[in-house]
């Protein structure tokens, strides 16, 4: 039984005279996504601002409804916000902002939680998970944004749930913060954990996800490993050593990109033999570098590009 499943979910926002406000040319904030999600994948939910990333986790924990589709979870139809598997502890959302009391302490919120789920991890646990250990004193209105942050996260693993879901969860964290941050995801993830986050940080989803799902405009646009989104777009770089004359390297067969380093002229392309050749008959082709794009290129590439209404089928993980 898969532990995610949505089926062809749609959803509109809707304005107050009505009408979709939607990102996407027909008003859709999320179109047609389907996705299933097997017990232990962590799991990326990779897109540009207003992919519909939000709305996708939202619908998720059926604080939204979809207009068309179904969303079940653990096998059931989410039909309220208040689902059966939300309130048994058995998924832990840690939303984008806000939702936590100034006043109280780091250490009573944990407890009170503690008390509320059927079989949460101790209190002590979850603090050091969240590396919150000598902050437990403390009244949240003290806290940084990071370190709420933080906090957020403790909240949402306490139960010892089966799903995190976790929407940009580092994006007030410093590096060291985020290293750790994902050390603490990673060791969750290893007791066999379905873990699904939204980001826009590309190289975090290459290291710590199992899977990148990738949404464009409420569509998911690729969906497989780091490598095989890679390889979808074939995306590489070609570069050369050029001088600073002018030359129109965007109108070349295949470039997406541009990019001037030192002497070199670097070129983004989805098909490097074209560009290459097309080097070589403009006699530009001097001290020529070939290398297989990072996931950056590669997303991009894809959101960047005008898309086809289908997703391109990629081999499912
Ligand atoms: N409460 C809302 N009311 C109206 N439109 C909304 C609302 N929330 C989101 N939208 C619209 O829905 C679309 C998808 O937004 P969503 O927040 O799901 O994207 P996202 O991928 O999470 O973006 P970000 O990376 O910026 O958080 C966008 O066009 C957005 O403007």
């Amino acid at each position: 039984m898969a532990t995610v499943e949505l089926d062809r979910v749609s959803y509109t926002y809707e304005n107050a005279s009505g009408n979709a406000t939607g990102n996407s040319a027909d008003g859709f904030a999320v179109r047609d996504v389907s996705l299933r999600i097997e017990p232990g994948q962590v799991v990326a939910m990779l897109g540009p601002n207003g992919a519909g990333k939000s709305t996708t986790l939202l619908l998720l924990l059926g604080m939204l409804r979809p207009r068309t589709g179904t969303v079940r979870l653990f096998g059931e139809a989410v039909t309220g916000a208040v689902n059966k598997a939300v309130a048994g502890g058995r998924i832990g959302a840690m939303p984008q902002a806000g939702g936590v009391p100034p006043r109280s302490s780091v250490r009573d919120l944990l407890e009170f939680l503690h008390a509320v789920y059927p079989r949460p991890m101790p209190v002590r646990e979850a603090l050091a998970l969240a590396d919150l250990e000598g902050l437990a004193g403390r009244t949240v209105e003290r806290l940084s944004g990071g370190q709420q942050q933080r906090l957020r996260f403790a909240m949402a693993v306490i139960g010892r749930p089966d799903l995190l879901i976790l929407d940009e969860p580092t994006a007030a964290l410093d590096v060291q913060s985020r290293r750790a941050f994902w050390a603490a995801i990673r060791e969750y993830a290893a007791h066999g954990r379905t873990v699904l986050f939204s980001t826009h940080y590309l190289e975090e989803a290459d290291d710590n996800a199992d899977r990148i799902v990738v949404l464009d405009r409420g569509r998911v646009i690729a969906d497989g490993t780091a490598v095989s989104v890679k390889q979808m777009v074939g995306v590489r770089t070609v570069s050369v050593a050029a001088s600073d004359a002018p030359h129109a390297f965007d109108r070349l067969p295949g470039v997406a990109a541009v990019t001037r380093l030192g002497g070199r002229v670097v070129l983004t392309t989805t098909d490097s033999d074209a560009t290459v050749l097309a080097l070589a008959a403009a006699g530009l082709l001097r001290d020529l570098e070939v290398v297989g794009a990072g996931l950056e290129e590669a997303f991009l590439t894809l959101t960047n590009t005008a898309l086809t209404d289908a997703a391109p089928t990629l081999e499912r993980i």
